[in-house]
């Protein structure tokens, strides 16, 4: 048997029977060309007699990839086959994928048809097909709902016909692993009885799975059935596709290589994809991105927290050594790296890490000071605890003198209806005990607070747009959210900020306050604060509290 798994990708075919995803020509050679770089062994580019826009898809594609074979799906008939090959013939190496249920459910409602007309049609398919291309694929459409011995019958006569691959699919994804094993198993002691081992062990005639994820077990069954013998395996990236969709590339393709050593302790020999794993997570941010299918942050492999750890003795084992709590190397799959994420479950391990990425040394006595505040003012507080937070409570520990703004007043109105701009006006005073008074419109009550404070300490207010700094003045809102805390219209509103200044740096404000407004501008006039004071005593700072750890 051949150690070589290949992997066939059908996120541009059953991945598009997503419901509500449509993808036009365009975006489906993209992914196409991602597909490629991914180095897939072949793309399943659609179903071309489905319409107009898949032909011309499926077509498209044909005609722009190169080093990767193209399949399109036909039903078992000459027309679906003749339009399959019409939009593939350009390809490097067109596949024909052509299809037709043995299960008795989709014979007696469906197909309306008896076991030995669906066998005729499958072999009239399959030979039909080869009169277009060596590469025929023939699926058995609920495979894993079909009597075992009428399967083997269709498998054999399929193989006799021409097919190269040989497609299982569990197309309501009501398998098991076991039991998808014991099928596969027995379909291949079929070839053995019927004399075609032989050009299966030689690889010329090919398993493949095709599995559905209705009990979440599609990647479960898929790697069952390569442990039988199949070496083809059908999957879209990140999983989407009819229903609760297919078994995921990205979890296939790294189970195979992070437990190579498992496949190759069970058969012998490991078992090899030609993925380039850098790829995955560049590919499945564009499909996530053209398909509106966005990808739930605990996605295995390519969720946005697949390689974060937020709670403190995760944090602590990850900091001494990755492989306490990580099983891959996230830069193998295309992340930048994994992530220690503040937030309600840190530990003083990760504080201390997080304050030394950004250049501070502390001692113990004043770290254990750091977390508390933190402890205290953040952690529990926000959802999101962004770095600059925890550099936040540091500079209130030790540079709170130096703060100069105090919101002494405001009036900001607030509009419905009205086809006017709210205003706020602001009163500051700075520890001179002078008054900063400034009045400025926005779209909102906050974006009028925010920028009239700004004019009021002479910074210019950005809010969250992209253009470029011009002046030390300017300042752009990184982050802003507001949390209540507790329940109705009596809560505490707490509002962060994380602004970015001319140089590039980011400060943290929070304020806490029962009108949310009130709130926001005491977040941001904290972060003012902060930034003022990083400005003029930050450096020094660091180098006193770092003398501290070496005394
Ligand atoms: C398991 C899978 O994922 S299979 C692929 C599913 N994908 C799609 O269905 C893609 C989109 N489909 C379509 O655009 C349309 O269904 C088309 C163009 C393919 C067919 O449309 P229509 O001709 O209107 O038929 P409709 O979809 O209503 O019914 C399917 C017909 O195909 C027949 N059929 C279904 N599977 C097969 C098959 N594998 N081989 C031959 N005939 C089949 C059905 O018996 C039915 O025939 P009938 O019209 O004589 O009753
Ligand atoms: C056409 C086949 C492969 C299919 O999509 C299924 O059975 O789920």
């Amino acid at each position: 048997m051949t150690s070589r798994v290949y992997i066939f990708d059908t996120t541009l075919r059953d991945g598009e029977q997503s419901p509500g995803v449509s993808l036009t020509v365009e975006e489906k050679k993209e992914i196409a060309r991602a597909l490629e770089r991914l180095k897939v062994d072949i793309i399943e580019a659609g179903f071309p007699v489905a319409s107009p826009g898949d032909f011309e898809g499926v077509k498209a594609i044909a005609e722009t990839v190169k080093d990767v074979q193209v399949a399109a799906l036909a039903r078992a008939n000459q027309k679906d086959i003749d339009t399959a090959w019409e939009a593939i013939k350009t390809a490097t190496a067109p596949r024909i994928h052509t299809f037709i249920a043995t299960s008795d459910i989709h014979l007696q409602y469906k197909l309306r048809k008896s076991r030995e007309e669906v066998l005729e049609l499958a072999v009239e398919a399959v030979k039909y097909a080869k009169k277009y291309t060596p590469l025929v694929e023939f699926s058995a459409e609920d495979a894993t709902r079909s009597d075992w011995d009428y399967l083997a019958q269709v498998v054999v006569e399929v193989i006799k016909a021409g097919a190269v691959t040989v497609n299982i699919p569990d197309t309501v994804g009501y398998t098991v692993p076991q039991e998808y094993y014991e099928l596969i198993s027995h379909l291949v002691e079929a070839l053995k009885k019927a004399d075609l081992y032989d050009l299966f062990a030689e690889g010329k005639v090919c398993f493949s799975v095709h599995c559905h994820n209705d009990l979440g077990l599609a990647v479960a069954n898929s790697l069952s059935a390569l442990l039988a013998g199949a070496r083809q395996v059908e999957c879209t990236v990140n999983g989407i596709g009819e229903r609760a969709g297919n078994a995921a590339l990205e979890e296939i393709v790294m189970a195979l290589k992070t437990r190579q050593d498992y496949f190759e302790k069970t058969l012998g020999y490991p078992l090899e994809t030609r993925i380039d794993t850098t790829q995955i997570v560049p590919t499945s941010q564009l499909v996530s991105k053209l398909t509106g299918m966005m990808i739930q942050p605990n996605k295995a492999i390519v969720g946005a927290n697949a390689f974060a750890h937020e709670s403190g003795i995760h944090q602590h084992g990850v900091i001494m050594h990755r492989g306490t709590y990580e099983i891959m190397d996230p830069q193998e799959i295309g992340w930048t790296g994994s992530a220690i994420v503040l937030g309600k479950h840190s530990g003083r391990h990760a504080v201390k890490f997080k304050l030394e990425s950004r250049g501070w040394k502390l001692s113990p006595e004043d770290l254990a000071k750091v977390f508390e505040r933190f402890r205290q003012e953040v952690k529990d507080v926000l959802r999101t605890v962004h770095d600059e937070y925890l550099e936040g409570v540091l500079l209130d520990e030790f540079l709170e003198d130096e703060y100069r703004y105090q919101v002494q007043a405001a009036y900001v109105s607030s509009l419905y209806g009205a086809p006017l701009k709210p205003l706020a006006q602001v009163e500051i005073l700075d520890n001179k005990k002078d008054k900063r008074v400034a009045f400025d419109v926005g779209v909102g009550s906050i974006d009028a607070a925010f920028k009239a404070v700004a004019k009021a300490l002479g910074y210019n207010f950005m809010g969250t747009a992209e253009k470029d700094f011009s002046s030390e003045k300017d300042l752009r809102l990184v982050d802003f959210h507001i949390d209540a805390v507790g329940k109705g219209t009596e809560s505490l509103g707490v509002c962060g900020v994380v602004i970015e200044d001319f140089h590039g740096k980011r400060v943290a404000g929070l304020g806490k306050d029962y009108d949310i407004v009130a709130a926001g501008l005491k977040a941001l006039v904290n972060a003012l604060n902060r930034l003022e004071a990083y400005r003029s005593k930050g450096e020094e700072l660091k180098r006193t509290l770092a003398q501290k750890t070496n005394g």
